[in-house]
């Protein structure tokens, strides 16, 4: 049993930290041999509330958990971690598209990035839920200089695990037989979900639901519009599925991913595929020894490229939006 490491979630009294600290601390992002200590930050008016997230913590008995620091200030909730889990932010409402919560929740990624430059260890793994994630990502990196670009990431494995699942129950197959779809751009309705690359038991998915308007208009569609249709049943948005899926993505960032198999997340932008440099932008990602490269050489046919076109276009001008709030604070 190696000693443990220092882990944060922001936003810890919320509902997606709820699920996702158990998922932590039962084993299922660092392995069943990695001890934890939690840091747990919320805002003040949440600590009485994240006091019970505390005992319920203790309650689950769990072994690998060493520890737990619950905190309002980010320069303790930050101290030392190897991994960060930035969930906490406003979420949507019902009639909101994400990017109308940029002014509120940027401020708050101005302030964990600075707090992260400060405190945290040099190699840690951050990784942006709350919304609107890329930009969020974008500007927790911008106001951290110290720690490399390539360590702020945004969630987008939601968006991959809807599609795959969009495309399992199409072709009546098991979740775990396709493999590859592909989630490019924004965490947001101008995502690009790809199934053009994706494959079930090897084969491709093209092929096998051999129906191009249902792969261009009606799976793009529902996955684009899933995090809505929640809202609009729960009346609150995703949050069991959204832990998981940030559990899948740190988890795969640490283990890495399998040969011939890639995932999605939204990384700095290098310009691959003929995206616009310095936005965070959801691309394929193959990882080994706890680095991510951009899966290059995949076809982007016509279809494909005014899809990355519009989203790259979003990201940018949310960028320009935010560097814009950021520089009034
Ligand atoms: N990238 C993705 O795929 C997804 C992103 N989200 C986003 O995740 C975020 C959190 O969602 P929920 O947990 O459902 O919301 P929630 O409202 O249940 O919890 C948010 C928590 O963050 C806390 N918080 C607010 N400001 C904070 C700060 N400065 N520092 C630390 N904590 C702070 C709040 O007090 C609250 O406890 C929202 O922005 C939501 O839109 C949700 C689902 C999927
Ligand atoms: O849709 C939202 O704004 C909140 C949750 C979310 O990002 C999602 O479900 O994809």
């Amino acid at each position: 049993m190696s000693e443990p490491i220092r882990v944060v979630v922001t936003g810890a009294a919320g509902q997606i930290a709820y699920s996702l600290l158990y998922m932590i601390a039962k084993g299922d992002v660092f392995g069943p041999n990695q001890k934890l200590i939690l840091h747990l930050l919320d805002i003040p008016p949440m600590m009485g509330v994240l006091e019970g997230v505390v005992m319920e913590l203790a309650d689950c008995a769990l072994p690998l958990l060493a520890g737990v620091v619950p905190t309002a200030d980010p320069a303790v909730g930050f101290k030392d971690v190897s991994a960060a889990f930035l969930v906490g932010a406003m979420p949507r409402k019902q009639g909101m598209e994400r990017k109308d919560l940029l002014s509120a929740n940027v401020k708050i990624f101005k302030v964990q990035g600075e707090a992260l430059n400060n405190v945290a260890k040099k190699d840690v793994k951050v990784l942006v839920v709350g919304n609107p994630a890329n930009t969020n990502a974008l500007i927790c990196s911008h106001y951290a200089p110290s720690i490399p670009k390539e360590n702020f990431t945004a969630m987008t494995r939601l968006d991959q695990n809807r599609a795959q699942a969009q495309l399992a129950a199409r072709l009546s197959v098991g979740i775990d037989r396709v493999r590859n779809v592909i989630i490019w751009g924004n965490h947001s309705s101008t995502q690009y979900p790809d199934a053009k690359n994706a494959t079930v038991d090897g084969k491709s998915v093209v092929e096998a639901i051999a129906n191009n308007d249902y792969l261009n208009a009606e799976f793009v569609e529902t996955v684009q519009k899933r995090g809505a249709a929640v809202i609009n049943a729960r009346k609150m948005s995703s949050a069991m599925s959204a832990a998981k899926a940030a559990s899948d993505h740190m988890r795969d960032w640490f283990a890495g991913t399998k040969d011939g198999e890639f995932v999605s997340m939204g990384v700095v932008s290098d310009g691959s595929y003929g995206t616009p440099k310095d936005i965070v932008f959801s691309f394929p990602v193959q990882i080994k020894d706890g680095k991510w490269t951009i899966k290059q050489g995949l076809a982007v046919d016509d279809f494909a490229r005014g899809k990355l076109d519009a989203t790259a276009a979003e990201l940018l001008e949310e960028k320009e939006e935010a560097m814009a709030v950021c520089a009034a604070e």
